[in-house]
């Protein structure tokens, strides 16, 4: 008994009747030429080949064969074909679809490509389906298409020596700000300042409760490097926004992603707010959430009374307030500051975005004291909408190196942004290609005093050669960053083991306090190893040291990055070598304060 039924191939000698074999000819010429007719449609650039005549038969065979994979019957019955002894047909066969590829030849030859009547080839059926005969071809490179607003942006001079303005030109900004400013040495405004400040006046220009025109205000993006000035750039303009408000309400938000730059920003605030009803509450962890509260909210007979105009805030910090501070609102906020922009951008998985957005729009159904202005979650603008004004939510993104990739940018949820940056001018969506993942390539700034140097290094001689750095190139004030906590402690104790070299450690094992009189000594010229550099269009330079293995790696991120070239910077043995007694001396001095930490940690 049969069990199964093979439903076989059967060539063309088992095909019996010749009108059946001239018919799949036929077929399989026709389906040649409509292949040939459609490549040659595709494939403009191979017009031409296509276009000249067919080459001697013998000639174009000479090619070298690709081994290919076929489907159903085709290469399986040629190959047994051949096996079995067939005659040369069968490799024709086998070459026919495979020729037919190449264009307009196939087409213009009316038989089977080596120059026999297609009879003679013998292929398969008319009913198989032929695949194969594909070439391989580079798919055309996706160009990725920036959005106007950041293909073209308003270009910043990054050099805060050049292009200054003197603050008398800026007559936009108060006149008591200005008096201040003055009195804090400041007599002109940096290009990002003099840029940034009068586009955000401008922007609430009827007041700050409603936008220019009743219309939402565009959203700012600031890309500028660091040092450049961009804390007053939205710190003038958000006081003097506030200045005439008549009721306490958290109207400004500024977020950052550390502690310490949270607290650099609201001393500048208090700055400026000062001898003003406005005040400003930092909400970072540094002090108990109940401490917090006492700063953010007051109860009252029949309420809360809010005590801050301006919050500086941490992402995590901010959410527990919005979660557990009875009273806290957002839902006066007109400014929504995001310094630091691109980590905090690699923040948004804990999701501080959305609820900050869902505490500032409120909840469908509710009324406010403020219902007049109350602001409606974002919709489409009809004549209708723009009737009854309602309070803007602008937000102001600055960052030393805003992404490019409008697909992160878009967790933000801009309206109308506007860019303002000092990288390359008017990059179109083709530098936008040279990024890797659509990061900043061409965008990213150094200060103009900034001068960066790569050290090549083994492993080995890591710490020696930061030391003879410090030492022998007479730096006064160095900050050495590591790439984690335990190794900055063991640089640290290897510094102080090997002498010579006023250190301290800067990490998360200090807490604020300490860390914060670490900085005051770093700052009064009392510690040489740990602060930025380059800084308000001061000098600086930087150092980065480099395993062999990440060399090239990292020169060709700096490429990618637009970066201008770094100079190299070798430390010659014989320079080393002096250094090298003290050195494995305090490295075994490291090795016995390691294990006397372990042990300690271990009892
Ligand atoms: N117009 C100005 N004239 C003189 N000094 C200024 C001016 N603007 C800012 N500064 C000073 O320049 C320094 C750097 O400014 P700021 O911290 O605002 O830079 P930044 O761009 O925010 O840097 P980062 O991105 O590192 O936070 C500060 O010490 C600040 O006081």
């Amino acid at each position: 008994m049969a069990l199964f039924h093979v439903a076989r191939y059967p060539g063309p000698e088992a095909a019996g009747a010749e009108a059946g074999a001239d018919g799949r000819a036929r077929a399989l010429l026709e389906r040649l030429q409509c292949r040939a007719r459609e490549r040659q449609r595709q494939k403009q650039p191979r017009q031409q080949e296509a276009a000249q005549p067919a080459g001697p038969a013998g000639k174009r065979r000479r090619r070298p064969r690709r081994p290919r994979r076929r489907e159903g019957g085709g290469a399986p019955e040629s190959k047994r074909r051949r096996a079995d002894g067939e005659d040369a047909g069968a490799g024709s066969s086998e070459e026919a679809p495979e020729e037919s590829g190449v264009g307009a030849e196939a087409a213009e030859q009316p038989g089977a490509p080596d120059g026999r009547p297609p009879e003679e080839a013998s292929g398969p059926p008319a009913h198989a389906l032929l695949l194969g005969g594909f070439r391989r071809s580079r798919a055309p490179k996706v160009q990725p298409f920036l959005p106007a607003w950041l293909a073209e942006p308003s270009c910043v001079e990054k050099n805060v020596t050049k292009d200054l303005v003197p603050i008398e030109d800026v007559p936009e900004v108060h006149p008591d700000l200005q008096k201040k400013l003055r009195a804090h040495g400041i007599s002109s405004y940096f290009p990002v300042q003099a840029a940034v400040i009068p586009a955000l006046l401008e922007s609430m220009a009827n007041g700050f409760l409603v936008g220019r025109g009743g219309y939402q205000p565009s959203d700012l993006c600031v890309s500028a490097p660091t040092g450049s000035g961009k804390t007053l750039a939205f710190v003038i303009p958000l006081v003097q926004a506030l200045l005439h408000r008549a009721v306490c309400q958290v109207r400004a938000l500024v977020v950052l992603p550390t502690k310490e730059l949270a607290q650099q920003v609201s001393k500048v605030f208090n700055v400026y707010t000062d001898a003003t009803p406005l005040r400003v509450a930092l909400v970072t962890g540094q002090k108990t959430l109940a401490k917090e509260q006492e700063t953010l909210v007051q109860r009252t007979v029949d309420g809360f009374r809010c005590l801050a105009d301006i919050v500086v805030a941490t992402p995590g910090r901010l959410v527990d307030h919005i979660d557990q501070t009875p009273g806290f609102s957002l839902q006066q906020l007109r400014f929504l500051v995001i310094d630091e922009a691109d980590r905090m951008i690699d923040s948004m998985h804990q999701s501080w975005l959305p609820r900050v957005m869902a505490a500032a729009f409120p909840r469908e159904g509710t009324k406010s004291l403020f219902s007049l202005l109350q602001r409606r979650q974002p919709q489409a603008i009809t004549a209708a909408s723009t009737c009854c004004p309602q309070m803007p939510l602008q937000k102001l993104l600055f960052s030393a190196t805003l992404t490019q990739n409008p697909e992160k940018l878009q967790q933000l949820g801009l309206h109308q942004p506007r860019l303002f940056s000092t990288g390359l001018a008017q990059r179109g969506s083709r530098d936008a290609d040279a990024e890797a993942d659509g990061e900043s390539a061409g965008k990213y700034t150094f200060p103009a005093g900034l001068t960066h140097h790569y050290v090549p290094c083994s492993l080995r001689s890591k710490p020696l050669v930061v030391l003879h750095l410090v030492l022998e190139m007479n730096f006064s004030r160095v900050l050495c960053f590591t790439n984690s906590r335990e190794n900055s402690h063991r640089l640290f104790l290897l510094a102080q083991a090997f002498g010579g070299v006023s250190v301290a450690e800067f990490s998360s094992r200090y807490g604020p306090g300490q860390r914060k009189m670490i900085l005051k000594q770093f700052e009064q010229g009392k510690i040489q190893l740990v602060g930025r550099t380059a800084r308000a269009g001061k000098t600086g330079q930087a150092f980065t040291l480099l395993l062999k293995v990440q060399e090239r790696r990292f020169l060709r991120m700096l490429a990618e990055g637009g970066v201008p070239e770094l100079e190299r910077h070798d430390t010659p043995s014989k320079l080393l070598q002096p250094l090298v007694p003290r050195y494995e001396a305090a490295l075994s001095q490291l090795e016995r304060a390691v294990k006397e930490e372990r042990k300690q940690k271990a009892a």
